[in-house]
């Protein structure tokens, strides 16, 4: 922790971001008689904490997961559940693994990823995967180049021009929309939880897309970059109502992300997790076959800038409860909250680095509110200013990765990975 806290200057009096915060809080409260409401759920009350610009939080409750791996630090929060190597596949590293048992069922996999593998994610998610057929949170406003945003960005730069201007949905079809949305931050919806009895009816419910904003301009590829926030993975999300929309048909999930992910679920001794509980009405111990059962194929890629925050919220919209979702974190590192199935229990927070892999399981957790408050600025870590090495497909090397590596300064990538469906279900779509 005091590596990360000495690495942003947030926590320097005598630094430029310091006294800048300190401005901004001042007028920004000039007029504010608290700063703390009564009414507020513990929840709540820990954004507001770790959110807070000014003074800086106080991070001395955050459980870090680099020191649990050196064995140190907050370990009566924590439990290790495994310090043997993990399953060795092409992506995934070595791991001590953790469980939180204030969640049951939230397990913890520091630095599960390779610095090499979390470059070529990177890479991956700009590149690969933020584009056509894949839908952005920029798709409903812009017409995207084929290509995608960042290589327009990539191939402007390399061609020393500005790039073709993007244009705006609304300038194309000349006829401008009456309602106004803006583009930008997840809005958060409140939605019923999804199960097999109610997918069909919510399968029928339409699925209105979001109208083009009229209040952007057209722009270049490079001031679209800091504005990309998402990109959806698998079966195609709809934010609107909080539900999939199963008539767009399945998108593919990299082999690369899936890989990762079930070597992840694959490498956590289950039975030290669940073993001694009863999960009756829950999934019974559908935990003992993950190994044949867990299939991801639904997700979304987030791309979080430095000042960006995602509220408290819970991912329910899978019709399968019972399997795990699967996070990587890559970049900068962040607080991530993780409390209960309301807004009143009092959440952990977690500080989440590049290459760390959280998974949400069971009844107590992958129902559980969870946010992340806050992302901690200058904080990507040194081996992002390597390029990765060529994976088959791959051009462009050291000169095209300072391009990311300049993107990834100021940002988070997290890749948050679902299960819709279980095993065996049909959706007859
Ligand atoms: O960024 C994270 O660590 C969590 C993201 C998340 O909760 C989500 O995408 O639903
Ligand atoms: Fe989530």
């Amino acid at each position: 922790m005091t590596s990360i806290i000495s690495q942003s200057r947030l926590y320097d009096p005598s630094s430029l971001e310091y006294k800048k915060a300190r401005r901004q809080h001042v007028k920004t409260t000039r007029n504010r008689a608290h700063d703390v409401d009564e009414n507020w759920t513990p929840f709540r009350t820990a954004e507001k904490k770790y959110k807070a610009r000014f003074p800086p939080p106080d991070l001395s409750a955050v459980v870090d997961l680099s020191s649990l791996a050196s064995g140190a630090g907050e370990a009566h929060q924590v439990r290790c559940i495994s310090t043997k190597e993990a399953a060795q596949s092409e992506l995934s590293g070595t791991a001590d693994i953790f469980t939180l048992p204030a969640v049951p069922g939230l397990v913890l996999l520091p630095s599960f990823v390779s610095p090499e593998d979390q470059r070529r994610l990177v890479r991956w998610s700009l590149r690969n995967h933020a584009r056509h057929p894949n839908e952005t949170n920029l798709d409903a406003h812009y017409v995207l180049p084929p290509e995608g945003i960042w290589n327009a960005h990539l191939q402007s730069r390399a061609e020393c021009t500005r790039g073709a201007i993007v244009r705006t949905k609304v300038s194309v079809d000349n006829e401008p929309l009456p309602r106004i949305s803006s583009p930008g931050p997840r809005q958060l919806i409140s939605n019923d939880a999804a199960s097999a009895d109610n997918f069909h009816s919510m399968q029928t419910l339409p699925k209105i897309p979001p109208d083009p904003s009229t209040t952007v301009s057209d722009c270049l590829p490079s001031e679209l970059i800091p504005k990309l926030r998402w990109a959806n993975i698998g079966w195609s999300y709809h934010w609107g109502s909080k539900q999939y929309d199963f008539s767009k048909g399945k998108g593919d999930v990299d082999p690369r992300v899936r890989d990762l992910c079930k070597s992840a679920v694959g490498s956590v001794p289950w039975e030290e997790v669940y073993g001694h509980d009863h999960l009756e009405g829950w999934g019974g111990d559908d935990w003992r076959m993950w190994q044949d059962t867990y299939e991801p194929d639904a997700g979304i890629v987030n791309f979080y800038q430095t000042k960006d925050t995602l509220m408290a919220h819970v991912d329910r919209s899978e019709v399968c409860a019972t399997s795990p979702l699967v996070s990587i974190s890559l970049g900068n590192a962040a607080i991530f909250l993780i409390g209960g199935l309301t807004r009143d229990t009092e959440p952990t927070p977690i500080l989440l680095r590049s290459g760390d892999v959280v998974i949400m399981s069971g009844p107590a957790c992958r129902r559980a509110y969870h946010g992340v408050p806050r992302i901690l600025e200058n904080t990507l870590p040194e081996h992002f200013s390597q390029a990765p090495d060529h994976d088959g497909d791959d051009e462009g090397g050291m000169e095209d990765w300072e391009l990311y590596r300049d993107y990834m300064q100021t940002t988070r990538i997290n890749i948050n990975v679902r299960q819709v469906f279980p095993k065996g279900f049909d959706p007859g779509t």
